[in-house]
């Protein structure tokens, strides 16, 4: 009959869906509307995983840590212009961070946003997301899908990982093609990350450092947990006796309680080493442009930097022995190179361990505070023991002294299990991360949250009730941001601009959705709790009072504050 001849007809839908699929892309982060809402259930009714929020930015950090954790691009979808925009700020953060994620938003018909005809959500898209992102692209004809979502995939994660913005018209979607043509014109991206090794000067330059060094220093940024590269790292780590330190999402590549840590004499190592391998960390403002006093003396370093950009070189400070190439096949060639060729500085470890043991016993007396309200580290404290006890849970972490105290006292001992603010320190990744924690991993999630950064993504806890994760979010409910104890200066009745709803119940949003709400006064009530909600795996909130007046401006770095010299505040 007319119908078994007539060809067999695919279209703009089918081809996304087909084209995600065959590139291993099957998790979606996304806020529906128009022109997305049927490409989401085809989607579904295809098996992928549609992540369904609240605002397209907590989709987007979804997105942008599941690359992280994957290696593949992170995919969030979103409506046209306000829901690309609320998108924007989650693609520039994964592209600070080198995260490979890839933004697809659907946009108005060209012809009336090229001739500014007030089209439903105009905007010119494309333009607006260039400057934010590694790679922007937008695909007309159904015939080029293939080859464009396989641009974005090899542009998110080659070279430097970072965001890529797809641009999918509304009318792309529902344009018919012939289905053998369809699938002929689908691609899969072959070898997206080729292996980059460094040349053999390269390499033995950096060697001749190493073997030189009286007080060498490794340095672990989140480019070395990226990698994947862990046995590599760990064998060269111990094979070497170098000391090393991990960045904040680098913690866990090495257990931050390996002998040769030295996390807790940062500043010592700092100050005194004498050759620096940076592994896939940057020397910006998290080390202090590798320069200053943190350093000690001007020039008493030599660096050795192993990064897969180029121009990361000499960025801030003369890189002496630049390593250019990805981090698993550079480790892997300086692994071989100090084969029995490289004398562990034991007498420079020593130092460092005895540097280390004494920061420790000084902070542990404050780990044991029972004080109630709680100080940040009784509470701190009583989930440093979690992580000990479940090290394989996935810890996300954002605030000012939430995050910076959570740091350096709860240890890490597996790779890409911290997930934080990163390279930007921008607030409101919380419950993007938490969603895509639990998701991508099938782990139980704890996500420590300052009540102001909890703020930002908050709505999300609708979210997780709805897909039933395994979330325990513990909120420091210090009254307000970096502290509780602001007061408006002209003694008006406006509170001040930094403090919140004094005695507030954040465990009663959780309850409204169906999870478990606790509200806890002590440390030891705390553990209790998280306990309990790792262990049931049900959606949990617990609001964890700090006293209001136990925190210090913007955490540790207060210093970056500018002040007023004509007025004292
Ligand atoms: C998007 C965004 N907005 C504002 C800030 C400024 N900011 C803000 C608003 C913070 C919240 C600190 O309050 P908290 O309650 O989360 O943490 P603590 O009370 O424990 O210090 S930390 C910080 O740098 C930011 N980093 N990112
Ligand atoms: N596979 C990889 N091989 C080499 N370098 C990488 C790889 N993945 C990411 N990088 C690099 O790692 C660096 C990460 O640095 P950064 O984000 O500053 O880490 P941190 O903040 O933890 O110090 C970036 O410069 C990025 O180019
Ligand atoms: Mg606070």
């Amino acid at each position: 009959s007319v119908v078994e001849d007539a060809p067999a007809l695919t279209d703009g839908f089918q081809l996304v869906i087909d084209a995600l699929k065959l590139n291993d892309i099957n998790n979606l982060y996304v806020v529906p509307g128009i022109p997305i809402s049927d490409l989401l259930r085809m989607a579904q009714a295809e098996g992928m995983r549609v992540v369904s929020f609240r605002h397209e930015q907590n989709a987007g950090n979804a997105a942008a840590i599941a690359g992280f954790m994957t290696r593949k691009p992170g995919v969030c979808m979103t409506v046209s212009a306000p829901g690309f925009l609320n998108g924007l700020t989650a693609l520039a953060n994964a592209t600070t961070n080198c995260f490979p994620m890839i933004l697809i938003s659907g946009s108005s018909e060209r012809e009336i946003v090229d001739l500014q005809q007030g089209d439903y959500e105009e905007m010119d898209q494309l333009a607006i997301a260039k400057p934010l992102c590694k790679a922007a692209f937008r695909i007309l004809h159904a015939q080029d899908i293939g080859i464009g979502v396989a641009r974005a995939i090899r542009a998110a994660v080659s070279g430097r990982p970072g965001g890529v913005y797809l641009d999918l018209p509304a009318k792309l979607f529902s344009q018919v093609m012939d289905a053998a043509e369809g699938a002929k014109s689908l691609v899969k991206v072959v070898d997206p990350t080729p292996a980059q090794y460094p040349s053999a000067e390269a390499v033995n330059r950096a060697l001749d450092l190493l073997k030189g060094a009286k007080r060498p220093l490794v340095i672990f940024g989140k480019g070395a947990a990226y990698a994947q590269a862990d046995d590599t790292i760990r064998a060269f780590v111990e094979k070497s006796g170098i000391p090393f330190l991990q960045m904040s999402m680098a913690k866990g590549l090495l257990p931050d309680t390996h002998p040769q840590s030295a996390g807790a004499a940062r500043s010592l190592v700092l100050q005194e080493a004498d050759v620096v391998m940076l592994v896939g960390a940057r020397l910006n403002w998290l080390l202090s442009h590798g320069k200053g006093k943190t350093w000690g003396k001007p020039g008493s370093k030599k660096f050795i930097q192993i990064d897969i950009e180029p121009k990361e070189m000499d960025s801030n400070v003369e890189i002496h022995a630049p390593l250019v190439g990805d981090i698993a096949s550079v480790m892997e060639v300086l692994l071989k190179g100090i084969e029995g060729g490289l004398t562990p500085p034991t007498d420079w470890m020593a130092t460092v361990a005895a540097k280390r043991e004494q920061n420790v016993a000084k902070m542990a007396p404050k780990l044991m505070s029972n004080a109630s309200p709680m100080n940040f580290h009784g509470a701190l404290g009583a989930l440093r023991r979690v992580i000990k006890e479940r090290p394989d849970a996935m810890l996300v972490n954002e605030g000012a002294n939430t995050l910076d105290l959570a740091r350096g006292i709860i240890d890490m001992y597996e790779p890409r299990k911290r997930l934080d603010v990163g390279t930007w320190g921008v607030m409101g990744v919380g419950m993007g991360y938490a969603v895509a924690a639990a998701v991508e991993s099938g782990k139980p999630v704890l996500a420590v949250e300052g009540d102001s950064a909890f703020g930002f993504s908050g709505m999300e806890v609708e979210t997780i009730c709805r897909y039933n994760l395994p979330v325990c979010i513990v909120i420091f409910n210090n009254n307000g941001i970096y502290r509780g104890t602001d007061v408006n200066p002209t003694g008006g009745a406006d509170p001040s601009p930094m403090v919140f709803v004094p005695g507030s119940r954040y465990d009663k949003m959780m309850e409204a959705f169906g999870g478990v709400g606790v509200h806890v006064t002590n440390p030891d009530e705390l553990y209790r709790a998280v306990t309990e909600a790792m262990d049931s795996g049900r959606p949990t909130l617990i609001n964890a009072v700090i006293d209001p007046a136990a925190g210090t401006e913007s955490g540790n770095i207060g210093s970056l504050n500018p002040t007023s010299s004509v007025r004292k505040m």
